[in-house]
This record gives structure tokens, sequence and C-alpha cells, in this order.
């Protein structure tokens, strides 16, 4: 469960980018993030990842107060929390299963479990026979994919995905959109944020809309609700 109380967060030139959120977003949630430009979705999809703190309020993920982690304990918060992003982020040297296994290799777990793991999640994504690629080889939609198989490799119980069909063509998108949706079911949360209001109004989930730091809206099965 994610709870954020009258959160605040002005950056050091000033500029306030959330201002007073309140939300609690319960296990299993499928949520997507609305809102224009520059609104601070990217600012709330950070601070749940711990990548931004907040100025001022309280933000708990699983229980933990993380804005005010111990430096130590950010790692063990980090690993239950997978993130995917819009540019994909992939090590472009290494290849899928490389890129994939690092997330449990930094966490120092057996090889065996992490080859056995990681030709699981790589198969789960729709991606078999691909492990020896490098991510020049791939498609963007593939390239999506392995990012998606990095974020859930350690079971994380909440994913953050920021724009994650931002780069992809539509029907890609909707490759995508599947995925997430089964590692929903599966029992992961879900806080996406997206400009892609086809996806918005056909697969109803959650939508929180922010603007100008403030959520300005937030209904169960709801609407995208720009025109752009
Ligand atoms: N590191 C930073 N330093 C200063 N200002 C920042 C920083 N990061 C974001 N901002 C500002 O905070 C506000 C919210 O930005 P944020 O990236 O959260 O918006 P967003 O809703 O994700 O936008 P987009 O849809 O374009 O990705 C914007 O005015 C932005 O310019």
């Amino acid at each position: 469960m994610i709870e954020m109380q009258d959160i605040w967060k002005t950056y050091a030139d000033g500029t306030h980018a959330l201002r007073g959120v309140s939300v609690r977003i319960d296990r299993n949630d499928f949520v997507y993030l609305v809102g224009p430009s520059g609104a601070g979705k990217s600012t709330f999809m950070k601070l749940i990842y711990r990548e931004e703190v907040p100025t001022k309020g309280q933000i708990s993920v699983n229980g933990f107060n993380i804005g005010k982690l111990k430096p130590r304990k950010i790692p063990y918060v980090r690993r239950n929390i997978g993130v995917i992003f819009q540019d994909f982020r992939l090590l472009q040297k290494m290849t899928v299963f490389e890129n994939i296994a690092f997330a449990m290799e930094v966490i120092e777990a057996p090889k065996k479990l992490i080859r056995k793991r990681t030709m699981e999640v790589i198969e789960l994504v729709g991606l078999k026979g691909k492990h020896n690629s490098l991510p020049t080889q791939l498609s963007g939609g593939e390239q999506q994919r392995v990012a998606i198989a990095r974020a859930i490799i350690n079971n994380p119980s909440v994913i953050v995905a920021d724009e994650p069909t931002g780069n992809l063509d539509p029907e890609t998108s909707w490759g995508i959109m599947n995925l997430l949706e089964e590692i929903n079911f599966r029992g992961a949360t879900i806080i996406m944020a997206t400009h892609n209001r086809e996806i918005v109004n056909s697969l109803r989930k959650r939508v929180i809309a922010i603007e100008n730091g403030e959520i300005v809206r937030d209904e169960a099965r709801g609407e995208y609700g720009y025109e752009i």
C-alpha cells in the first residue's frame, strides 16, 4: 500500500512540483496518472521509488516511511519497487539475459537461481530465444519488454511506469499494456503515467489526474479527460 499525506515537493530552484498531495493506493490497484506536461506526474513517481524525497508531508510504501528512510534501508525498499521508463534505459553493451540478470546479481542471489528466474521472466515477457541479443538488435517494443522483465525479476509488489508506451507505435503499445495487465493480475500494484488517451479510455482503470502539482480528479474506471 502507498500512502501520501499532504506531500509537497519544491525543487532547489523554487519550483513547486507537488502542492499538498494526499492519496492512498491499495495493493493490486492499477492507476493511470494523467495530466498536462509539467503537472508533477514524474515527481509523484520519483517520490514512490525514492529518487526524490518530499519537502513536506509523509509518504509510506508498504509500511515504510520512505521520506525518512535510513540510507542502509534504501536498497531493501527499492528492491520491492520495479521501475519502467519511456526510453527503456537498457545497458547497450549487455545482452538481454545480462540486462535482466543484473537486477538479481546486485542483490547477490545465487547464480543458479539467477539463471532460472531470468529465463523464466524472459519467457513471461514473450522474448523466448532472444536472451543472447543485444538491445540494438531489438525493436522498441522488445526493448521495453526487456525493461519490464528487469523490473519484475525480483518480484516487486509495486511497479512504477513513466510513460512506458511513449516511444512505441500503437500496436506495440497494446502488447506492452497486456503485459502490464498480466503483471497486475499476478498481484503487483501498477502506477503508470501516460499521455495515451486511447489506452486510458479503452483499458479502464483508476485515473488520478494531476494539474499544477495538485490532484484534481481521482476516479475508479475513469477517462483520460484531455483533448491532447
Ligand atoms: N530536478 C528538477 N529541478 C527543478 N524543477 C524540476 C525538476 N524536475 C522537475 N521539475 C519541474 O517540476 C514540475 C513538475 O515536473 P514533472 O517532471 O514531475 O512533470 P510531469 O507531469 O511528469 O511532466 P511530463 O508529462 O512532461 O513528463 C515542472 O515544472 C518541472 O519543470
